[in-house]
């Protein structure tokens, strides 16, 4: 407790008040108030075991398997979630109709996108397959992996230099490695842009607390994805859900410019900044020099909540459109749907021969 921040809110005034013990522990843009250790440990009681209840029935929600075996999705409510987002597959003469004359922009998640889900995080190959389809893809549009992923680490799974690379939930963007006709200059490790460099070792020290404290619990595992971390419980028992949940909040509770999110069965720890997929999607197409344009058209294909936030991008924008990947009715602001990577290596495939067959068409005119 000595040597971390402590963040406490006052739900009467609405105030948060935090507390650094030592002046070069304070943050950039600091603003804090010193308040008695004695208070602020009775208030992180008081909220701690409420909280903790709504994390692991957020835990649940999160789990598709769980959703299945306890609330059965109705057929009705499938085929009325399918009539709101219909397979791309099967609308794909629509999608390319009302791509005509644009250009599109591939935006592709990796983790249950590009690769299946499972069990082990560093197993998550993609095949060989989609690797070359992706590589097709991106010769004919500018096409980003964007990810919670380390930007390093998506890159051994992908291996391919003519791609974006968006790492650490849009946090770490790259350029393409090998120039291509999206990318003539590209030059070897180019950083484009790293939102949250300041919270580098913030999030180290909170690595290793999270790895120290969760040894406990067995299957948990810490995943550092540099400018945020992931905690998996996909071979946790559910019966020791809450203990993690518990072990999280009580290493998060000294940082209060961390925040969590969740995804499939994982819990992600991320800065307060305001950057997410969206800005990571909109900054790359500044980087293309198209985010002004009217006749841009970004796909974004991806399976998770933090994904929505690149799907509400394009709705806002009111250009291109999202696609989800899942085999469940969830809560979306994607249009369109796919069940699994392997639709989504079909919905690329059929793409890729779409464009082939109209420069073809044009080369004859
Ligand atoms: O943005 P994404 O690329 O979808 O990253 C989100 C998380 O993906 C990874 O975890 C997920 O996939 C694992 C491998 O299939 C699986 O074991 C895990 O349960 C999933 O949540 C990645 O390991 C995490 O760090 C990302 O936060």
């Amino acid at each position: 407790m000595t040597q971390q921040n402590v963040v406490v809110s006052d739900t009467k005034s609405g105030v948060s008040l935090s507390v650094f013990p030592t002046a070069s522990q304070k943050p950039p843009g600091g603003g804090y108030i010193s308040i008695p250790r004695r208070r602020i440990l009775k208030n992180l009681e008081i909220n701690g075991g409420q909280r903790i209840n709504a994390w692991v029935e957020s835990m649940r929600a999160s789990s598709p398997t769980h959703l299945k075996s306890t609330t059965p999705s109705l057929p009705e409510e499938h085929n009325s979630w399918i009539l709101r987002h219909p397979s791309a597959l099967d609308m794909f003469d629509q999608i390319i109709e009302a791509s005509n004359g644009k250009q599109i922009v591939m935006f592709l998640d990796y983790d249950g996108t590009l690769s299946p889900i499972v069990e082990d995080p560093d197993r998550a190959f993609m095949s060989d397959s989609m690797r070359k389809t992706v590589r097709k893809v991106a010769r004919c549009f500018p096409t980003a992996i964007v990810t919670g992923r380390c930007k390093d680490k998506v890159y051994n799974f992908v291996r391919l230099a003519e791609l974006y690379y968006a790492g650490s939930h849009g946090m770490d963007i790259k350029g393409p490695t090998r120039s291509s006709k999206y990318n003539k200059d590209g030059k070897a490790e180019t950083v484009l842009f790293q939102a949250a460099s300041d919270f580098l070792p913030m999030i180290d020290e909170v690595y290793q607390q999270l790895v120290d404290k969760t040894k406990p619990t067995s299957g948990a595992m810490v995943e550092n994805n540099k400018f945020c971390l992931s905690v998996h419980f996909r071979c946790v028992d559910e019966k020791k859900w809450s203990e993690l949940a518990r072990q999280v909040k009580s290493v998060l509770k000294d940082y209060p410019k961390l925040r969590l999110t969740q995804g499939r069965k994982v819990l992600e720890i991320r800065p307060t900044i305001k950057w997410d997929k969206g800005k990571a999607l909109e900054f790359l197409l500044e980087s293309l020099g198209l985010a002004n344009c009217s006749d841009v058209f970004p796909v974004y294909i991806g399976d998770d909540r933090s994904d929505e936030d690149a799907f509400k991008k394009l709705k806002d924008r009111g250009q291109g459109f999202g696609i989800l990947v899942s085999k469940f009715p969830k809560d979306t602001s994607a249009s369109y749907s796919l069940q699994e990577p392997n639709e989504v290596m079909r919905f690329l495939q059929r793409l890729v021969e779409w464009k082939h067959v109209s420069l073809g068409a044009r080369s004859r005119v």
